[in-house]
Formats: C-alpha cells, sequence, structure tokens
C-alpha cells in the first residue's frame, strides 16, 4: 500500500483483535499462510496469468488463453521446481477453471483409488509428468445421478485379451466430462463390465481417446464440445465433452472403490466452498463500508451502507459461515484421511460415514455458498451486476458445484438414507458414533427442554449443540416412524422424500456447528482471535436457527419465546462483529489479483476505479459505435423526415 491512500484506514483501526493471528488461523497453519501468500504474490506478478478480460473474449479466444495459462503454469511449476502444495496453491490462484482441474483432481485420484499396482506403474508416471493428458468419463446424455443406468458397456474378449467400450445409443455418449471435448487423450471411462454374457455391475477403465501423435482420436471414437454453458466467460474457459466409443483397451477391473473417486472430490469441494464463499463476503463487506446513502445530517456524511442493520442481518452470517465452512473442511479432510488409511487395510466400517458426510457437506455448502455470492451482487446494489465487480462471474462459475459431483438434492437423499438406517439400528447392539453419536442419547433429545431465558443464554454452546441435535433427533424419529406406515420402505421412501431432505439438512447443519464449536476448543492464540471466531459461531447457528424457526418449534425443540430471544442475541451480535468487520475479511490475505474485483479493492478507493474500468469496455473503443451508419443514422433521419410531413 505504500504511496496509495487506504480509503478502508479507519475501518482497519476499528479492529478488536489480531488480525495477523486470524490469518493463521485462516490458512490453517503459520506454514500454509506463508506458502500461500507467496504464491498468490508470484501469480498476481505474472502477466501471463491476467483475467480481467475474460468477459470480452470470444469462446475460442478465452479457450486459447486458458490452454496458454496452463502451459504457462506447468512451465513455473517445473522451472521452480514446486511441490505439490504450492501447485495447487499456484492453480487455486491462477483462478480459472481449466483441462488440469480433471486431470490432477479427477483422473489421477482415480488411478491412484481404483487401479491395480500393474496399472499404477504403468500409468501414474505418465500423467505426474502431463506426457498424458486424462478425464474423468463418467456420466452420458441420458444419465449422472443414475450411475448404476449407465449404458455404455465394456464387454470382455477372451480371444484378444481385450475390453471393448461400446456406447450402443445417442444416450450412451459420455457428455459433460471436464476436459474431454478438446484436449484430453486419455479418460477414466465408466460402462458397464461384461464377461462371459454376464453383468457385473459399473467399472472404470483406462481409455486412450486421442493420438499422441496428431492428437486426432483414434479410430471409433467421436470426441467434440458440449456448447456453451452459463455467464460469459465463467466456465467457458473449460472444454466439457461428448463422445461415443468403439475402441478396444486393455485394462483390468478394480473391483471395489467405484465411488471413491467422488468421495475425494466432494471433499475438496467443501473447501472450495468456502473459499469461494469468503472472496464474494470480503467483495461485498468492503464495498458496504466504502459505500454511503442517505442519513446524512447537517451536510454531513451520509451512512455507510454496511452500518444497517437489515445489511448486516445479510451481510454478517454469510461471514461467519465462511468460517464455518473453513473449519468443517478441515474436520472433513481429517476423516477423509482417516478412512483412506482404513480402506488401505481393508477397514470399510467407517466409508458409509465418510460418504454421507462428504455427500452432505457437499450438498450444503454448495448450496449455500452459491446463494450467498448472489445475496453478495445484491449487497452491492447496482454496481453488483457489473462484471468489474468480480460477482458475475464467481457466480457463474460456482453455480454448477450444486450439481456436478452429485446433484444436490441426490446427495441429501444418499444422508437421509444414512439417518434411516442409524435410527433403525437405535437400541441394537450397533451404537451410533461419529456424526451420529449424538442419536445414541435419542431418549433424552425427543423429550429434553431448552433451558434459555434471556438472550445471553444463548451464548452457551452448549445449549445450541442440544437445541439442533434435539432438532434432528426428533425430526429423523419422526420421518422414520412414518416411513414404517409403508409396506413398501422404497414407495415410503419416494413419498416422504422431502420430509428426508430436511432432516439431512437438519444433520448437516448440526455437523458444521459442533466443528465450529470444537475447533474453539483448541488452543487459538492472538489478542482477541477465539473471541471473535465465538461470536461468528454463534451468530452462524443463531441465524441457521431464526431462518429455520420452523423446524424447531414444530419439534418442539425451543419455545417461541426463545426463538425471539434467539434473534435479540444476534442482533447483539452484528453489533459486536461490526468493527471488526474489515479485518475479518482482511484476514481471508486475498490479492486484488484474486480477488478480481473493483468493488473489494483492498485500498477501496471504488469509485475512480469502476469510472477507469468503464472506458477500458471494447465497445467504447470508438465514440461513435459501429452500426450508426446502418442502423441509427436511417432510423433518425426517417424520424425527421415524417416530423416534417
Ligand atoms: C489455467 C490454470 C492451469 C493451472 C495448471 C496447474 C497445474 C497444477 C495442478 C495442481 C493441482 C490442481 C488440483 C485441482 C483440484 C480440482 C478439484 C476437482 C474439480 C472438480 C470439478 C468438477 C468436475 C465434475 C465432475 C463430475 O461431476 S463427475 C460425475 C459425478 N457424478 C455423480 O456424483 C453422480 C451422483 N450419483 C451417485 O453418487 C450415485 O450413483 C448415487 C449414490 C446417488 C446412486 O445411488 P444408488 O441408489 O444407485 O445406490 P448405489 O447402488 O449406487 O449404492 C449402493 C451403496 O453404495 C453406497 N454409496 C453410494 N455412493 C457412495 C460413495 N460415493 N462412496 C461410498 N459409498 C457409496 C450407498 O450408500 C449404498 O450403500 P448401502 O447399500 O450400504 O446403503
Ligand atoms: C460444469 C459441469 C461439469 C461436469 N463435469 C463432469 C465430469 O468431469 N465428468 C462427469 O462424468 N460428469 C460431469 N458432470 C456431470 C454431473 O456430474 C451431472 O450433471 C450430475 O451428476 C447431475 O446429474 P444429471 O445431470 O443427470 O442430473 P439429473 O439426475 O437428471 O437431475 C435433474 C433433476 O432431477 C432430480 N433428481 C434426479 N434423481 C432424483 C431422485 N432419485 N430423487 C429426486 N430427485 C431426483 C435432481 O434433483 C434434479 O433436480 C459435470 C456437470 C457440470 C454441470
Amino acid at each position: 500500500m505504500d504511496g496509495v491512500v487506504d480509503h478502508l484506514a479507519d475501518e482497519r483501526n476499528k479492529a478488536q483483535f489480531d488480525v495477523e493471528e486470524m490469518k493463521i488461523v485462516w490458512a490453517g497453519s503459520r506454514h500454509v499462510f506463508e506458502l500461500s501468500d507467496r504464491i498468490a504474490r508470484l501469480v498476481a506478478s505474472d502477466p501471463v496469468f491476467r483475467k480481467d478480460n475474460r468477459a470480452t473474449l470470444s469462446r475460442k479466444d478465452l479457450f486459447k488463453n486458458t490452454l496458454r495459462k496452463a502451459a504457462h503454469a506447468w512451465k513455473r511449476i517445473i522451472e521452480l521446481r514446486l511441490s505439490e502444495e504450492e501447485a495447487s496453491k499456484l492453480r487455486f490462484y491462477v483462478d480459472e477453471a481449466a483441462f488440469t482441474d480433471l486431470h490432477w483432481g479427477m483422473f489421477v485420484p482415480a488411478i491412484k483409488g481404483q487401479a491395480t499396482e500393474e496399472q499404477q506403474q504403468k500409468w501414474l508416471p505418465l500423467a505426474y509428468k502431463m506426457q498424458i493428458i486424462g478425464c474423468y468419463a463418467q456420466t452420458e446424455l441420458g444419465h449422472g445421478s443414475n450411475v448404476q443406468g449407465l449404458e455404455t458397456t465394456a464387454t470382455f474378449d477372451p480371444q484378444t485379451d481385450e475390453f471393448d467400450i461400446h456406447s450402443p445409443t445417442l444416450t450412451s455418449s459420455k457428455w459433460w466430462p471436464g476436459g474431454l471435448g478438446k484436449v484430453s487423450t486419455h479418460a477414466v471411462v465408466y460402462a458397464r463390465l461384461i464377461t462371459d454374457g454376464q453383468e457385473h455391475g459399473v467399472h472404470g477403465f483406462i481409455v486412450q481417446l486421442r493420438s499422441l501423435d496428431d492428437h486426432l482420436p483414434l479410430p471409433g471414437i467421436t470426441i467434440g464440445d458440449i456448447g456453451m454453458k452459463f455467464g460469459n466467460g465463467a466456465y467457458n474457459t473449460m472444454d466439457n465433452g461428448v463422445t461415443r466409443n468403439g475402441k478396444c483397451v486393455r485394462s483390468n477391473v478394480p473391483r471395489q472403490l467405484i465411488y471413491g473417486t467422488m468421495v475425494f472430490v466432494r471433499q475438496t469441494i467443501v473447501s472450495d466452498a468456502s473459499c469461494a464463499l469468503s472472496r464474494a463476503v470480503c467483495i461485498a463487506t468492503r464495498y458496504s463500508a466504502v459505500r454511503r446513502q442517505f442519513g446524512s445530517q447537517n451536510g454531513g456524511v451520509e451512512t455507510q451502507v454496511i452500518d444497517y442493520k437489515t445489511q448486516q442481518n445479510r451481510l454478517f452470517p454469510l461471514l461467519a459461515a465462511a468460517y464455518a465452512f473453513r473449519f468443517v473442511g478441515e474436520w472433513l479432510k481429517w476423516l477423509y484421511t482417516d478412512v483412506t488409511q482404513r480402506l488401505q487395510a481393508n477397514d470399510f466400517s467407517t466409508l458409509p460415514e465418510a460418504h454421507a458426510c462428504t455427500a452432505g457437506l457437499k450438498s450444503l455448502t454448495t448450496t449455500f455458498t452459491a446463494d450467498a455470492i448472489e445475496e453478495c451482487r445484491k449487497l452491492c446494489g447496482g454496481h453488483g451486476y457489473l462484471c468489474s465487480s468480480g460477482l458475475p462471474e464467481l457466480f457463474a462459475v460456482y453455480v454448477p458445484a450444486c450439481t456436478y459431483e452429485g446433484d444436490n438434492v441426490v446427495l441429501l437423499l444418499q444422508v437421509a438414507r444414512f439417518l434411516m438406517k442409524t435410527v433403525s439400528q437405535l437400541g441394537s447392539e450397533k451404537k451410533p458414533v461419529g456424526t451420529t453419536a449424538y442419536m445414541g442419547r435419542v431418549e433424552h433429545l425427543m423429550q429434553c427442554r431448552c433451558s434459555v431465558q434471556k438472550a445471553e443464554d444463548w451464548l452457551n454452546p452448549n445449549t445450541i449443540l442440544e437445541a439442533f441435535e434435539a432438532r434432528t433427533a426428533r425430526m429423523s424419529v419422526a420421518v422414520a416412524q412414518k416411513l414404517a406406515q409403508f409396506a413398501n420402505p422404497e414407495e415410503g421412501f419416494l413419498e416422504l422424500s422431502p420430509n428426508l431432505v430436511e432432516a439431512s439438512v437438519a444433520h448437516c447443519q448440526l455437523i458444521v456447528v459442533s466443528k465450529f464449536i470444537e475447533k474453539l476448543q483448541q488452543d487459538i492464540p492472538g489478542k482477541g482471535v477465539k473471541e471473535l471466531l465465538g461470536m461468528l459461531c454463534n451468530i452462524y447457528a443463531l441465524n441457521i436457527l431464526h431462518k429455520h424457526l420452523g423446524d424447531f418449534l414444530s419439534t418442539g425443540s425451543i419455545t417461541p419465546k426463545q426463538g425471539s430471544l434467539a434473534n435479540d442475541q444476534l442482533r447483539s451480535l452484528y453489533s459486536q462483529v461490526r468493527p471488526n468487520a474489515i479485518a475479518l475479511v482482511d484476514a481471508f490475505n486475498y490479492t486484488d489479483h484474486y480477488l478480481g474485483s473493483v468493488l473489494g479493492r483492498y485500498d477501496g478507493n471504488v469509485y475512480p476505479k469502476l469510472y477507469e474500468e468503464a472506458w477500458k469496455d471494447p465497445l467504447n473503443d470508438s465514440v461513435v459505435p459501429d452500426g450508426y451508419h446502418e442502423y441509427i443514422r436511417p432510423l433518425l433521419k426517417n424520424q425527421l423526415r415524417n416530423a416534417r410531413l
């Protein structure tokens, strides 16, 4: 900030906590903070990684630009000998969806998680050096959610010792896989295995798609891009492919963990949610402190919009959620690592819980984040609608996260199955553990009474936890009892699916709240850091309580009076967070390059920069627009003639 006026300096001076220590908490450790900071600056200072022109490039230019960035990123990774951790941060700060995401994020993990030792030895060295580029080809034109419904077949031919991968129908074309359309040379293709005329369910096969010499599709394979997607720029940096195969390949079939890659990716999507959310919140918070409307007295300055309680009521729960998702993401990473180690030792006992947690939290955090980015756009008024605010593109890139890696409702139904199984086993020898351990106290939770008598009583974490546990246990038991009335359980499951989804949401919200509370039980250094996090935790929980008051009241988990007291406490918490708001978003440590937003600039110098940005639009290249002579001038002349008549 040397030599630059900091328009947000007063705001920064108000902070009541040590922002440098908060940066460490946000990053996860001092090591990660320093590494992220270094890589963020490296990316920001490299002109190849410029991204402010994305909204105005044509699809072809946009795509070629992405190829250029990916090649440059890879060159820098090799030149600087970056570690895997550093390379993945570099990808994060380059901030552009590309084929490399699928290569590193799904193709490599699929081979690591599902291939045999021999297959790994063959393919992984090639993939690590990017001598082959891979994608994850599961979804078809006709089926995405219903994986068992995939039509592509892999028929084993004992004569040639090969598998014949075949898409017999239009609907069996692989449709959507990222990177497939124009770049990938290989794919993990999911297909129904057939041997000796017998079906063995869906398995993954490594298939070569394109020649490594001239990049042409191999014989029998038709490939292309599926067309423009939502939003200018945005996810159109990515080629999403369609392919039909008639190709023979050699492979062994992994028998287990077909779904393992999805568990891995869903876990990374939860961590990503806190990044996208914090980014939108950072923009909206800084701009809300800069923007002034109404309230001027005697010619004095107007009110900063962040001081309006309605603005706080919309913004601060999103800020709190960004921190909540950060911590639940950390925990989920731990859970994933733990289950992976167990699986390697053939212990499958925690896989159902890991599946339910990754599916449920992926659904909860992406739905919330997509809605929150749109809310942040509205929080920025008209200027939020400008591409230079960074919010339209962020929304367009983010919103498909509600669909890919499992449609969010379909995933909540998976959680519901897990919950119903847990409820049905209550009273048996199998005790609920982990995230469902609270169900072990179901008798207490079904009849306990919330003890809140005054607003401050809601600051007790045990009180909050018990209210959330009682709500979820009661909703789950109620729907389980309804299910039991159906002669056919699958019919009951379909009929009651809206209630089941609501119980799953309650369960996932409980997990997020409980992991935030657990985080606060750790030793957290730095003046005021723990206190601020405590406030955010309470805002996160009490805001949910307010938004889902119907659940809490109808299950008798709290009384209407207690609901109203929770709301009083929320308003008081907003006032306490207000002076710290700018410092809390500074703690994300985002560079202006990464934020990509005039409204969210660190220095708050919004208006001159908005004006400057506007003049850069290609439409302003000429004063008189193209088309004037063909379409505007004749119109005006006609009007003139008509007026004279
Ligand atoms: C320009 C810049 C360049 C920079 C370059 C720099 C280079 C350096 C790079 C450095 C690193 C970068 C790293 C990047 C990382 C990026 C991360 C990835 C990015 C993500 C992009 C997204 C792309 C999207 C991909 C996709 O969408 S792939 C397709 C996903 N599809 C789905 O998710 C389908 C959803 N459907 C299902 O999951 C299931 O079929 C279903 C479960 C819903 C169906 O259920 P069904 O009823 O049919 O039941 P099943 O019979 O299938 O299941 C029975 C039992 O199995 C259990 N089950 C189900 N699923 C799972 C599971 N996943 N795990 C475990 N168990 C599971 C059920 O519970 C049943 O169990 P039960 O019998 O005990 O009840
Ligand atoms: C940007 C993007 C990138 C992608 N990348 C890849 C990739 O790299 N590789 C890949 O293989 N795939 C990829 N996909 C595909 C993605 O995984 C699927 O689109 C996703 O799993 C949803 O499946 P679907 O499209 O079949 O939706 P559908 O299942 O057809 O969903 C349509 C509607 O039906 C509802 N529905 C479906 N089933 C049920 C049910 N049982 N009960 C109640 N409601 C139901 C859904 O909630 C939804 O509202 C990508 C998708 C997108 C958008």
